[in-house]
């Protein structure tokens, strides 16, 4: 297969809980080393970027050697609020092993309704990117209550990321997953279900694929993830869904490589279907 197009300066990472926890419920440290590497690789190419994580409340059970996340909203705060400033010490200890610097921004999506919030945040990653900083995004979650049992149908890192992504201006997202893309059925529930490269319509029937997460640890599954795909292609922007099981895939994303599915409006797809002619 051909490579893929990918025009890009400017992009945002999101990586999922699923990929930075092992099953066993440790931290998966490697996961963590490799995605400090590869984005520090690219900052030091010249592109800016911002990266979106979850798994503050993931590596607060770590940490409490929990195995069942509490259904009580405040414990789960508090996990997050334990695991939040550990998760960022794993990332500064990676980047720092690379030379790279991050700046952590703990945000709640509505940040970006009110104009004066808004160019707050925008002037801080500005800031940030000027001085080859990375920054480091989470959800508020002590705040963002909604988001942590997914009672509305806004509010999780999924979407938060393509929002930043779109606020910034950024030509692509790429959200990292324990799953290499979107798939026509849950591949965790249909093993026959066959992968998507190339998304340049949410229709019904690609709508209708995604499911719930089916993980221990993930939340939102494909349900958000199109959610944030449809931001993206509104704003004119491409997203690429892969896996997050080796982070450096981030640079063979950026390569061309035709990993994952490739989400975008048709007339960006033209140069990106030749690829799988
Ligand atoms: N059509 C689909 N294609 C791929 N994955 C799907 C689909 N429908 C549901 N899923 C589920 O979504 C999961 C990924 O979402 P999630 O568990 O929230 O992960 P993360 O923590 O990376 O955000 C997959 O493991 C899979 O079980
Ligand atoms: N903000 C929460 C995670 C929310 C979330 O969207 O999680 P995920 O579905 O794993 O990307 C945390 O850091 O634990």
């Amino acid at each position: 297969m051909a490579k893929r197009a990918m025009q890009c300066k400017r992009l945002v990472v999101k990586i999922g809980t699923s990929s930075l926890i092992h099953p066993n419920g440790k931290v998966n440290l490697q996961t963590i080393d490799r995605l400090a590497y590869a984005l520090t690789a690219l900052n030091n190419q010249g592109y800016e970027l911002v990266l979106v994580t979850s798994g503050a409340i993931g590596v607060g059970m770590a940490e409490l050697g929990m195995s069942k996340r509490p259904a009580v909203i405040a414990e789960q705060q508090a996990l997050a609020a334990i695991g939040q400033s550990e998760l960022m010490t794993l990332y500064t200890q990676r980047f720092s092993d690379y030379g790279a610097k991050i700046g952590q921004l703990l945000l709640t999506h509505d940040v970006f309704d009110y104009p004066m919030n808004r160019q707050h945040v925008l002037d801080t990653i500005d800031a940030l990117l000027a001085q080859q900083v990375i920054p480091v995004i989470n959800e508020n979650d002590s705040v963002a209550v909604d988001e942590l049992d997914h009672r509305t149908t806004f509010g999780d890192n999924d979407q938060l990321s393509a929002l930043v992504a779109k606020q910034i201006g950024a030509d692509l997202l790429v959200v990292l997953s324990d799953i290499d893309g979107l798939y026509d059925r849950d591949p965790n529930r249909h093993p026959n279900a066959a992968l998507m490269p190339t998304i340049t319509q949410l229709s019904a029937k690609v709508l209708a694929a995604a499911g719930g997460s089916s993980t221990r640890f993930g939340t939102g599954g494909m349900v958000t993830k199109l959610k944030a795909a449809k931001t993206m292609m509104r704003a004119g922007k491409q997203m690429v869904l892969a896996s997050g099981r080796d982070p450096r895939i981030v640079l063979q994303i950026l390569a061309g490589d035709p990993v994952g599915t490739w989400f975008g409006q048709p007339k960006q797809a033209a140069s990106v279907s030749q690829s799988f002619q």
